[in-house]
């Protein structure tokens, strides 16, 4: 079983005259429970390449399968309902929504996808996260930080198998951050979700099982 294959992905934009190969001949295989760090330089292509992952964009070429399902050829309609049941999301700018409050925030992925919440497992995971005080405040009253781990915990609760995280240490103190990758792993062994998280952070590169280095749109080190 595999969480992810990526076969022979490419993905070029255009810019005035000049063409960039943001992702050139990426093959890459990712398996459950594996937490997988992407690191590069600014402008290797890591966002495009958890885009691609996810969906949001079409790679020019190739083919996407996750949980050997091969979503490439899917319309909008399909990916988003495939999304929904199988990808979660930790970006940096946490896209909370802003008229419900935090634990709404929390279960609402669960209370789509029809599942019974779990109102204590809920509060164990804001413990950890320390936001267990803000459950019943509305986002835009959180700190940055706090509305990221709110977004974490969301993603955590709702347990899909697949978790891309953008830099989802970003906006944390050391503590906070190491506490979250701590957590992330934990998560990840203990539901068998996969974690694929872009980082610039060498401590949450040093506590992946895998690191994976991308350059100029080539994968120069997969971890293995
Ligand atoms: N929609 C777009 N149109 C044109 N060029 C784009 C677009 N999105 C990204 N690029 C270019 O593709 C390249 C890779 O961008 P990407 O955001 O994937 O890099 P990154 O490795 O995530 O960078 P960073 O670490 O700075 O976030 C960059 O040169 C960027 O300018």
């Amino acid at each position: 079983m595999k969480a992810l294959q990526l076969i022979s992905i490419t993905k070029t934009y255009e810019s005035g005259n000049l063409f960039i190969n943001v992702l050139d001949d990426i093959n890459l295989t990712i398996y459950p429970n594996e937490f997988v760090s992407i690191i590069g330089s600014s402008g290797s292509g890591k966002t495009t390449l958890l885009n691609v992952i996810s969906g949001l964009e079409n790679p020019d070429s190739g083919r996407v399968i996750i949980n050997e399902t091969d979503f490439t050829d899917f319309n909008d309609e399909e990916r988003a309902k495939f999304r929904l049941k199988n990808i979660g999301f930790v970006f940096q700018n946490y896209n909370l929504i802003p008229v419900i409050n935090v634990l709404e925030n929390i279960i609402l992925p669960a209370k789509l996808d029809g599942r019974k919440i779990d109102i204590n497992e809920v509060t164990e995971i804001a413990k950890i996260l320390e936001i267990e005080d803000k459950l019943y405040q509305m986002p835009n009253l959180l700190s940055g930080g706090q509305q990221q781990r709110v977004a974490i915990a969301r993603t955590l609760y709702t347990k899909p198998a697949i978790v891309l995280a953008d830099e989802p240490t970003g906006n944390l103190d050391s503590k906070t951050s190491a506490n979250v990758i701590q957590l992330m792993k934990r998560m990840s062994q203990k539901f068998g979700q996969t974690m694929i998280v872009v980082t610039h952070d060498n401590k949450v590169a040093e506590a992946a099982d895998r690191v994976i280095q991308i350059e100029d749109g080539k994968i120069v080190s997969d971890g293995k």
